[in-house]
Order: structure tokens, then sequence, then C-alpha cells
């Protein structure tokens, strides 16, 4: 199996999806929320690039969420932080979200034949799920604003450390930045948190007030779910389908 991992969106051409499972990696925040606000049971997000383009698709019943500069945008219902996003707030509510650079990552993946949204959170079932595809997989790092963030750098390596877990080293080939990657991780691994907070974004948060936001996107594998774009929308899937060979 096929992983090719991709530093930061900026790097990334949406024609080199095509075909290919895209896993993108948003740690801190975008998919550790998004994964957080599925598994508490929102029905669906609607991952958009813009602040106009959320009002725009905005139904009654909708939650509006997302950041700019990491602060909630004005008038919206949520930000990104995973710890907003509980039971009561989301249960049963579609989301519209739109934030920097994670949603940004998930269009830029659309043309890919499966996109998952993966973090610490779920690297373990992100690996079982790219297997059960059987597509050559991209890890696209998210980035902040086309520069890598060491944060998701790491979880592309323990999504990587968890393919060979399963598979065995020899049945997986990676690129010199997932080779690399997994070298970070396997350092990382006993003091993730303790790394997240010293990275860049992890300093950003916490001076905006969001330490509790790195702690909670540090967890790993608590979930075994795995959200997945079907027609613009992120949800959870009973299983992921392989689409029909090409
Ligand atoms: O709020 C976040 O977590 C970031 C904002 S920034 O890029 O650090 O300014 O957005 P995300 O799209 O989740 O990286
Ligand atoms: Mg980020």
């Amino acid at each position: 199996m096929h992983i090719e991992v991709v530093a930061n969106i900026g790097e990334a051409r949406s024609d080199d999806f095509l075909h290919k499972t895209v896993i993108v990696v948003d740690v801190i925040r975008a998919t550790s929320t998004i994964i957080t606000a599925l598994i508490n049971g929102c029905k669906a997000i609607i991952p958009v690039e813009t602040v106009l383009k959320a009002k725009e698709l905005y139904r009654e019943g909708d939650l509006l969420a997302g950041e700019r500069f990491c602060k909630k945008i004005a008038g919206f219902d949520l930000g990104n932080s995973p710890l907003e996003f509980t039971k009561e707030a989301v249960q049963g509510r579609r989301i519209i979200l739109t934030t920097t650079n994670g949603t940004r990552g998930i269009q830029k993946a659309a043309k890919a034949d499966r996109v998952l949204a993966g973090a610490f959170l779920n690297s373990k079932a992100c690996a079982e799920a790219a297997i059960a595809l059987k597509r050559d997989t991209v890890i696209l790092c998210a980035g902040t604003q086309d520069v890598f963030s060491l944060e998701d750098g790491l979880c592309a390596g323990h999504i990587l450390e968890e393919l060979v877990l399963a598979l065995g080293e020899k049945h997986i080939a990676t690129n010199d930045f997932g080779l690399a990657m997994r070298g970070c991780y396997l350092q990382a691994q006993n003091r993730l948190y303790e790394t997240l907070l010293s990275c860049t974004n992890g300093k950003k948060m916490c001076k905006s007030g969001f330490q509790g936001d790195i702690a909670a996107c540090a967890l790993t594998n608590t979930t075994d779910q795995v959200p997945v774009l079907e027609n613009d929308h992120m949800m959870l899937l009973p299983s992921i389908p392989a689409r029909p060979a090409f």
C-alpha cells in the first residue's frame, strides 16, 4: 500500500487526488472538532471556505460555526473549539463550518475517491478505513496558511505507524516526508500533549485562551469513527463503502 504525506495545502494539487483516498488532517483544530461534533450526534457538517458561503448555505435549524484568527466569527453559533461541540450543543443539528485551514483542505481534496477527516482522536480508525478502501492514499496535512504545522505532521506519522502495525512494515511504502513524520511521531508519542503545547499553533492557542483544546486534540485513538465526505457533507457512516472500480 502506498501512502504519500503532503506537508500543507499549498503543496497539494487537486488533480493528484483522483481515484485516491485522501485523509485530511488538521489536528489544531478543524478535524479534531469535526470528529468530536459527529461523535456527539450532529447530523452532518458542511465544510466551506468562506463566511459568505456559510451564510448562503444556512437554513433554519442549522448551526453556523467557525473561526477567523482563532476566534468565533461574529454572529456565528459556535467557534472552532472541540470543547464547544457537546451533545447538548450539536445533537441532531446540521453544522456549516468554515475555518482558516481545515475546511479549505477538505475542499481541496474533494476530487479524491474518498475524503476522510483524521486527527489523533481517530488515527487507528483512519488507518483501518484506508486499508478497507484499497486505494493509494494521501495524508494531506492542512498546515497553517500554506506552511507546515508540526501537529499535523505528527498525526500523519501516527496514522502511518498504525498502518505499519496493521499490515507490517514491508507492506507500507511512503515518501521521504512520510518517513520523517513517522520518525518524529515515534520520538514524540509519549509526550504528545507537551509537544503540541510547544509548537507554533499550540502556543497560539494558549495565548488565545484555548489550552484546554490542546489537551482535547492530543488524545489518541479515542474513537473508531471516521468522518467521510458524502456530497459536500461530512458524516459518519456505519462502514465507508468503496466506490466502484474505475
Ligand atoms: O482555530 C483554529 O484552530 C485554526 C485557526 S489558525 O489557523 O490557527 O489561525 O484553524 P484551523 O482551520 O482549524 O487550522
Ligand atoms: Mg490547524
